[in-house]
């Protein structure tokens, strides 16, 4: 396609010069300019192209970037990138030194907040607006466009309870598409819904009971619409709060049709919207459908099972136990706070509650875990997907800490399935009763075999196991990046030398075999996929310390800083952890002897 006028946009500066008429036009080549890069390159679409005309018009009508803009999760950013001097990187989008798939303050002026993590834009947006107040900077306006599914979280509540008691320059914008990643659950959807197709509902708007001015729900499609009410908006001041109703996917048809596919599709035919099938042998399942599959196996044997998950029952595979077992699974919402309070109530009553959570997205609910789970020793089963790196989605989704940031609470068991068997039987062990509470973190993406589908079998708590028997060094992993570590020693041409121990448990580390490994080796080397400050490695450590031994000890895991995106592999190479960077320090073990 020739992209006539957005070939001529560098900055919004170039889009406030095109007339109002040219508008439908713009939107059409950033539309096809959207689907051009990501049906290649990958990435989240629908959420981008359903806000096609609402970026363009509020570039057009406010001026960015003095007039601050604040995105909610950032996945819908896409064409704001592109309209505000990133065209040209687009393609880079999500790789490795690339641009971030979400909008990052270090990347752009126009990039107001960092996000990734949903349902922060109203507080982050307050905060510019009142301190903008602060500074005399009283003309500023400051725009957060948040999502139907990113509104029902208790952060957004939080930031509209405090806006709507000051007089803050702050503009709402609620991006309606009644889905998240999955269809929008809750009682405000259900009001949502009926405010657009009941009018009569109005006098009784709860946006308006919080001391909002309320205006919508509008066509987020229409430029006429959009533009009337955006110049409006931008003459008044304080609270105000505009429902634009949109369709994400808008504009190729299979991703309106099949919107939660669309959310993130992987490469498609850019012309027909066809997806692209996957090639080759029958490939190992993927981690979140073992735990998906095997939870519909255990529940239907044993009737306390309750499977929970907050706005994730695709990406998790909680979907199987909500087809099979409606009653007895529950999608909460971008909640995950309240998904980690709601399973401790549960367990309360004697209930075997499986709560599900990205490893990036327990970062949330850390006090309730503390607090409402732990602190009771209340038995909930948390299943931590997506732990370790994940990949493109980069900074803000990696699950590096958990290890970290879940060891240090007293009273809670910490598991790292090594294969798609260990995680079918961790979760058998645990739905059996324990007397604590578990958190059993796994990776994104697939497993190692097709013969995963195994007889349960109960897994000793607090036990390591070796899987390798060598002379002279120790090899410590937990969870599958041992896939690493026993390729890197097969690679290494001295397989002979190196013992390879699969700790299994992180809590309660097994202080007997630590003690044999100890006593045997003079050299031991840790090795995890997540943050080595105070995670697995540091365990180790921590114990010879007490111990007193005096050999060598080598942490090999995610270093202290943020890592950006790229391909797993590629991260695993920057972070330290691939298989080379194994071989690498084996290697030096032996030229050190
Ligand atoms: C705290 C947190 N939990 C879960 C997610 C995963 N997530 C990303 S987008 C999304 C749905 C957002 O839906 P909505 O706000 O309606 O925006 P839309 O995709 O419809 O534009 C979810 C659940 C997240 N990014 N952050
Ligand atoms: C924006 C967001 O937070 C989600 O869409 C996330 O990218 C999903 O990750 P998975 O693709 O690993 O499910
Ligand atoms: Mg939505």
């Amino acid at each position: 396609m020739y992209y006539s006028l957005l070939s001529n946009i560098e900055t919004p500066k170039d889009l406030r010069k095109l007339t109002e008429a040219e508008l439908p036009q713009l939107a059409k080549e950033l539309r096809q300019f959207i689907i051009d890069i990501v049906s290649v390159k990958e990435g989240h679409l629908g959420a981008s192209l359903g806000v096609v005309e609402l970026t363009i018009a509020l570039h057009y009508i406010f001026n960015t970037p003095i007039d601050e803009l604040v995105w909610d999760v950032g996945h819908q950013a896409y064409g704001h990138k592109i309209l505000t001097g990133r065209r040209d990187q687009f393609h880079t989008n999500r790789q490795l030194g690339g641009i971030s798939g979400f909008p990052k303050r270090s990347e752009s002026q126009y990039d107001t907040f960092g996000v990734g993590h949903s349902s922060t834009s109203i507080s982050a947006a307050l905060g510019m607006a009142i301190a903008s107040q602060l500074n005399g900077a009283y003309n500023k306006k400051h725009i957060a466009v948040i999502g139907d599914a990113s509104i029902a979280s208790g952060m957004a509540f939080e930031g509209l309870n405090h806006a709507g008691v000051t007089n803050a320059n702050l503009l709402i914008i609620l991006n309606d598409n009644a889905i998240g990643i999955d269809p929008s659950v809750g009682a405000l959807k259900e009001y949502l819904t009926e405010v657009k197709t009941n009018k009569r509902l109005a006098r009784h708007n709860i946006i308006k009971a919080l001391n909002f001015e309320y205006t919508g729900p509008i066509d987020g499609h229409d430029f006429g619409a959009l533009i009337k009410e955006l110049k409006r908006l931008k003459k008044s001041n304080g609270p105000q709060f505009l429902h634009v109703v949109t369709t994400k996917g808008k504009g190729l048809r299979q991703a309106e049709e099949n919107q939660v596919k669309y959310h993130a599709p992987g490469k498609f035919d850019k012309y027909t919207g066809e997806l692209v099938p996957s090639e080759g042998d029958p490939k190992p399942p993927k981690y979140q459908d073992v735990f998906g599959y095997t939870l519909v196996e255990l529940a239907s044997q044993n009737e306390k099972i309750i499977g929970i998950t907050p706005a994730m029952p695709t990406g998790s595979s909680l979907k199987y136990m909500m087809e099979a077992f409606p009653n007895r699974a529950f999608d909460v919402g971008i909640a995950e706070q309240h998904a980690v309070t709601f399973a401790a109530g549960m367990a309360t009553q004697g209930m075997v509650p499986f709560c599900n959570i990205y490893s990036t997205f327990l970062q949330r609910g850390y006090d309730q875990v503390i607090h409402d789970v732990v602190l009771q020793r209340l038995p909930v089963i948390f299943c931590l997907d997506r732990a370790g790196l994940v990949g493109e989605d980069g900074a803000t989704h990696h699950g590096v800490f958990d290890l970290a940031y879940l060891r240090c609470i007293p009273d809670i068991i910490i598991f790292a399935p090594r294969n798609e068997m260990e995680l079918r039987n961790i979760m058998y062990t645990a739905q059996k009763g324990l007397a604590l509470p578990i958190a059993i973190r796994y990776p994104r993406g697939r497993g190692i075999t097709l013969d995963w589908k195994r007889p349960f079998e109960e897994i000793p708590i607090g036990k390591g196991e070796q899987l390798r028997f060598g002379k002279e060094f120790a090899v410590l992993s937990v969870g599958t990046i041992a896939n690493n570590v026993s390729e890197a020693i097969e690679k290494s041409g001295f397989t002979n030398h190196f013992s390879h121990y699969d700790m299994r448990f992180v809590k309660p580390i097994d202080h007997a075999l630590l003690s044999q490994i100890f006593r045997t080796y003079q050299t031991v080397i840790t090795v995890e996929d997540g943050v080595v400050t105070g995670g697995f490695g540091s365990a180790v450590v921590e114990f010879a310390a007490g111990q007193g031994f005096k050999g060598k000890l080598v942490m090999m895991g995610v270093p202290d800083r943020f890592i950006d995106q790229g391909s797993v592999s590629q991260l695993q190479e920057i972070s330290g952890i691939s298989v080379a960077a194994i071989v690498a320090e084996l290697k030096k073990c032996i030229s050190d002897q």
